[in-house]
């Protein structure tokens, strides 16, 4: 029999040092573990705690002292600033958690050196163009960044970019400690009744607008995802791109670097522009065409620019930064006392939360699930998986798993219903008994698909009462054969449902049979010829072998016909005892399945 499950292969998260003592704090049969820090999400068997030993923070850029202290009081924190990418590399194999903030790129490279030891990385900040997404997710590993407490500090330096540059006080600044009066030369353009678009109409590009609109701009802003009703609350009207860059005098760029925002200022952007446009960006360098900004500026079309972010930081075109009309501040946006006591603080809470097995709300790379829907999913996230598992263990040997079929019977309507926390655990019970992946909420999807492993979801809407969020779950595995013939349903497939009773998940029926086991401890199934004294003869032989009881129930087709009975077991039933139960004539076929 090809089950190897065990509670001990059911960690999402786990070492893959054997020196580092960790041991789930849940048994298999848990759901939930209670979090200690309220409001945040916690997922089944994401769950770790450690025994003994301390998970290992790597720190590798400057983090406020509150939010170190606090990583202290649960890991053993490695403060290592302005490591190469090879240092980093070589210490990441030890480090359970990873801080950067936007200096320190966290490529591919790093998540392979890790050996699967990195759980998280935390970002204190909010970009995170300088992770590699994409490798996080392959390697499990989840990404949460602290998009708040910097919020105000980057719109405070967007305006004293703006103000600044309109008055030329660095330039001027420069001119007089050079002992030079040069009051004709730096005089400035008044903002007031000035047009400014903003681009990117987030977090910082609100607080920008906001406080532009107290200047006395008129603001219009460019942003495809922005709600018009948050935009019209601040009186600023939403624009296509176009607009924006054409009626601008002053553009402040707020967007997050994406394919599609890398260079979307270029010669072609440029063109269209008002000329002596002025433009600030503390975005990110990679926004602009720097080649073509001193292209822009040299041609008068932009009058001035002022920069707290480049493409290559520190930058190493000297044209740009010297050029006279550009003011320059090195990524200084997020730097003030304020914010990065707070940056380090959202970020230490993620980083220690997601340690301990929570999701923290700033998910970069996992679904979020809100804490009322995931309270009530709870027992079902717990059948989902185990369902998972006790379908792949009825394929015989060697037939591949390609396609699963997943039915949620309830009486909500589809859109009452966020299934991606069930589809992950049922992925996580299909895969894991079956391999050596591990598989959490971050990479469930991703191993599936790697595994070409197709999870097909259906509603089955049911009458009744919408207050369960789910009456059954149905799991199927076509085109494969079975070691339990009677699993198969009429059309050939491998079919388990189960069903919640009162907070415990219930396997309720296996191919066309109904039965009624709860799903604690493990399950043997016994095809037989219904007959009076079964019960007896396999729980007499049971208990000769000292395995202990918990559930038992005959699903038949009719009276004296076949019958499938489903028997819970505490203990593992040694290889003797299961040969003899399956010696009683009566038997057809039995199978053992681990939970
Ligand atoms: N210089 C610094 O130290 C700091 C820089 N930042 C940067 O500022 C930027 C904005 O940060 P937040 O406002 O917190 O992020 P956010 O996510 O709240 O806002 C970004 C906005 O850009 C919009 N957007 C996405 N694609 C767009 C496109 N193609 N055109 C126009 N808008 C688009 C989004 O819809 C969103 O509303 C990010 O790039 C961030 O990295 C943030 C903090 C400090
Ligand atoms: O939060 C951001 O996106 C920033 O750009 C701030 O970067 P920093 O943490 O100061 O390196």
């Amino acid at each position: 029999m090809a089950a190897s499950a065990s509670s001990a292969i059911n960690l999402s998260i786990k070492p893959s040092h054997t020196s580092f003592s960790w041991k789930t704090h849940l048994s298999s049969t848990s759901a939930l573990a209670v979090s200690p820090i309220s409001g945040h999400r916690q997922y089944p068997r994401f769950v770790i705690y450690a025994v003994g030993d301390k998970p290992t923070v790597l720190v590798a850029e400057k983090l406020g002292e509150a939010g170190v202290n606090l990583l202290k009081e649960f890991a053993d924190v490695d403060c290592s600033y302005n490591l190469t990418p090879e240092e980093l590399c070589n210490k990441i194999s030890l480090c359970d958690a990873l801080i950067v903030r936007s200096g320190t790129k966290v490529s591919r490279e790093v998540f392979e050196s890790s050996g699967g030891r990195l759980k998280v990385v935390g970002r204190a900040g909010v970009g995170i163009d300088n992770v590699d997404l994409a490798a996080a997710t392959e390697h499990g590993c989840l990404v949460v960044n602290a998009p708040t407490a910097n919020t105000v500090a980057a719109a405070e330096h967007g305006i004293a970019l703006l103000t600044a540059m309109a008055r030329n006080v660095a330039q001027a600044d420069a001119s007089v400690k050079a002992g030079k009066w040069l009051r004709n030369k730096y005089v400035g353009v008044s903002l007031v009744g000035k047009t400014l678009a903003v681009m990117g109409f987030g977090k910082v590009g609100s607080e920008v607008a906001r406080r532009a609109k107290g200047l006395g701009m008129h603001v219009i802003a460019h942003d495809p995802y922005a709600p018009a009703d948050r935009a019209r609350a601040i009186g600023v009207e939403l624009v296509s791109f176009d607009k924006a860059i054409a009626s601008a005098d002053f553009i402040s760029l707020h967007m997050p670097l994406t394919p599609a925002t890398n260079k979307v200022l270029n010669d072609e952007t440029f063109a269209k522009m008002k000329k002596g446009v002025r433009i600030v960006n503390v975005a990110r360098g990679g926004v602009i065409d720097e080649d073509a900004l001193v292209r822009a500026l040299d041609a008068g079309i932009v009058a001035q620019a002022a920069l707290d972010v480049f493409t290559v930081e520190p930058p190493k075109d000297s044209k740009l930064v010297q050029h006279e009309n550009v003011t320059a501040t090195p990524h200084l946006g997020a730097s003030t006392m304020e914010a990065q006591e707070g940056v380090a603080i959202e970020i230490a809470e993620a980083v220690v939360g997601a340690l301990k097995g929570e999701l923290a709300a700033t998910a970069v790379n996992a679904p979020m699930v809100p804490a009322e829907v995931l309270s009530e999913l709870k027992p079902f996230v717990a059948l989902a998986e185990k369902l998972g598992r006790l379908a792949v263990q009825l394929v015989a040997g060697g037939s591949g798993v390609k396609s699963v079929k997943v039915t949620y019977g309830s009486a909500r309507g589809p859109d009452d219903l966020d299934t991606r926390l069930l589809r992950a655990m049922i992925t996580k019970g299909l895969i894991e008994p079956i391999s050596s992946s591990f598989v959490n909420l971050v990479n469930a999807d991703f191993t599936a698909k790697q595994r070409g492993l197709r999870i097909a979801e259906l509603r089955s809407l049911l009458n009744g009462s919408p207050e369960s969020p789910l009456e059954f779950i149905q799991v199927q595995i076509s085109s494969v054969e079975s070691k339990f013939a009677s699993a198969l349903s009429d059309s050939g497939e491998i079919r388990v449902e189960g069903r919640v009773k009162d907070g415990i998940p219930h396997l309720t029926k296996v191919g066309s049979f109904e039965v009624d086991v709860s799903l604690e401890g493990s399950i043997i199934l016994c095809r037989q010829v219904d007959q009076p004294g079964m019960i007896g003869k396999v729980g007499s032989i049971l208990s000769e072998g000292n395995v202990n009881v918990s559930f038992m129930s005959v699903g038949r087709v009719a009276p004296r016909k076949h019958a499938v009975m489903a028997i819970g077991v505490d203990d593992q039933p040694s290889k003797e005892i299961l040969k003899r139960i399956g010696e009683i004539p009566a038997v057809e076929e039995f199978v053992y399945l681990k939970i």
